[in-house]
């Protein structure tokens, strides 16, 4: 929305930028699109980054609008994918919504018979670009599908799996960051894909975001993500509407199976709304999935900069997604140091964002005096499971993970899994103890904490500035406590043994 003198788009200052997305008319990939191009510093070159990503795409046939359109008289950006007719999706139709049967009007249905999977059963009736096409099927057959064709023209209907996708990925010339991103999303979709069908995660094919629209998506949203710098995100709730929309499979409930699977999976907090139909999509849950976000804004903010991304759909409640660059003042979600901090699933998301979960209690200037307690005991876990379980919830924002030795019921020797998080967290960090553990039931508690007052200082010894921990004891006396990874660091640079460098530190 604004630009930077520089020309960049986005993150000019160089440090990560926070984003509060504000999804009170739902989210979809495209609406994300538009919403982040928007709030980005320079919308102009965020646009331009996105043009070039997709264009390098190893997939074909669809150009892209990006425009300005009123919603409800707000100016609103527009991010579309205009398909060629051969490669037409069939999902982002209005006439899908609802369950209305009209859709079939001119088009014909099909099934895809597959063995162990799903069956899709589509109706066909597409619109975009704002065209109307009606064309019949000529559908890629590379992963064994058995189609059912009943139409006559030539429409390339991709059914793409994981492995399809991550090769699209691996071999577009995208930034580190921006590739991990789109793993990321993607994974999530397929696991979220894979339990709504219960087929393990290499069968899952992608049906609507097979098609080429959702996977521009989706790079869109990774290489926006990657632009501006976004390390922290926002996104206290998922609004979503109600009843019924028409899609691949059929008539699905709202929210449908995926958007369930990934809100599930990853604690996204959801709120319905009078809005009859289908405001949340899969791709747009699996989007904010990847950003791990946070569910509490900070007390204090300002805003940076706006983004409104228009939504394809009419509804009464305005279809607009507002993404804002903020910076946080102060309070419980103010920045703090962090470590990083992955997403769902190691073998679909290779490079973890960098975290925006608070810092571990021992380095913070400003702790919790609450926190949760969450426990339960496993005695048939393998150590490897559990350290990795362990390396998840750090990384989903434990505070501490503790497997504490016990001899539980029946004698038998087990380990107590403990962990402690903020309690806004607690949600998300039990669906990774459920998704990590065999764990069926998860204790709770919320506890108090009597901390002390503590300031950081910075103080420069001869190997360099060391931050040093002061608290303030009841007593009125201060304890300094140097920073063991400044040591550490310190103490390796300058071959001298750890002990010199903290006593510099004191002395
Ligand atoms: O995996 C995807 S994308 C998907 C799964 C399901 C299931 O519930 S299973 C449903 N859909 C519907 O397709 C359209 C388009 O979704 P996008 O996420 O690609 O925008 C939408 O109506 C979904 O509910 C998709
Ligand atoms: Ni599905």
């Amino acid at each position: 929305m604004s630009s930077s003198a520089d020309g960049t788009a986005g993150n000019a200052a160089g440090h990560g930028r926070t984003l509060w997305l504000d999804c009170q008319a739902g989210v979809a990939g495209d609406m994300l699109v538009a919403a982040l191009i928007d709030a980005a510093e320079d919308s102009e070159a965020a646009e331009r980054a996105v043009r070039a990503a997709l264009a390098a795409l190893p997939v074909e046939g669809f150009s892209l609008e990006v425009g300005r359109v009123p919603k409800a008289g707000i100016s609103c950006l527009d991010f579309n994918v205009v398909l060629d007719e051969a490669h037409e999706n069939h999902d982002h139709d209005m006439a899908y919504l609802h369950g209305h049967e009209h859709a079939c009007e001119g088009g014909h249905g099909h099934i895809h018979g597959r063995e162990g999977g799903c069956g899709h059963d589509h109706c066909d009736g597409h619109r975009h670009g704002g065209h109307h096409h009606h064309a019949g099927h000529a559908h890629d057959h590379a992963h064994g599908h058995a189609h059912d064709h009943a139409g006559d023209g030539a429409h390339d209907h991709a059914h793409r799996n994981l492995a399809d996708i991550l090769a699209i990925i691996e071999a577009a010339p995208l930034t580190p960051g921006a590739a991990a991103f789109a793993r990321r999303a993607f994974g999530i979709l397929a696991e979220a894909e894979a339990e709504a069908h219960g087929l393990p995660v290499e069968q899952v094919h992608f049906h609507e975001v097979g098609a080429v629209d959702s996977i521009a998506d989706i790079v869109a949203v990774a290489v926006l993500v990657d632009l501006i710098g976004i390390e922290r995100a926002i996104v206290p709730v998922l609004v979503e509407g109600r009843g019924t929309v028409r899609c691949q499979h059929g008539v699905m409930p709202v929210p449908v199976p995926a958007t369930v699977g990934v809100c599930r999976a990853h604690g996204l907090p959801l709120a319905p709304c009078e809005v009859e139909g289908e405001l949340v999509t899969p791709t747009g849950a699996a989007l904010v999935a990847a950003l791990n976000p946070e569910f509490v804004l900070p007390e204090r903010y300002v805003v940076a900069s706006v983004g409104l991304g228009a939504g394809k759909r009419a509804y009464e409640r305005p279809s607009i997604l507002r993404a804002m660059l903020i910076e946080p003042l102060s309070g419980p979600a103010a920045p703090s140091p962090r470590g990083h901090r992955g997403a769902e699933g190691e073998d679909t998301l290779a490079e973890p964002l960098p975290s925006s979960r608070p810092a571990p209690l021992s380095s913070e200037t400003q702790p919790p005096t609450t926190v949760c307690k969450l426990e339960c005991d496993l005695d048939d876990m393998t150590p490897e499971q559990m350290a990795y379980a362990a390396e998840r919830l750090s990384e989903a924002g434990a505070r501490e993970v503790h497997w504490v030795p016990v001899v539980a019921k029946k004698g038998r020797p087990a380990y107590e899994l403990q962990v402690l998080c903020e309690p806004q967290e607690a949600v998300a960090i039990e669906a990774v103890v459920f998704r990590e553990t065999s764990t069926l039931g998860i204790r709770r508690c919320i506890m108090d904490r009597t901390v002390l007052p503590r300031r950081l200082e910075v103080r420069h010894t001869a190997f360099g500035p060391i931050s040093v921990k002061i608290a303030m004891l009841p007593d009125g006396t201060e304890r300094a406590t140097p920073e063991y990874e400044d040591c550490a660091a310190a103490a390796r640079a300058a071959g001298v043994s750890l002990a010199t460098v903290m006593g510099a530190a004191l002395g």
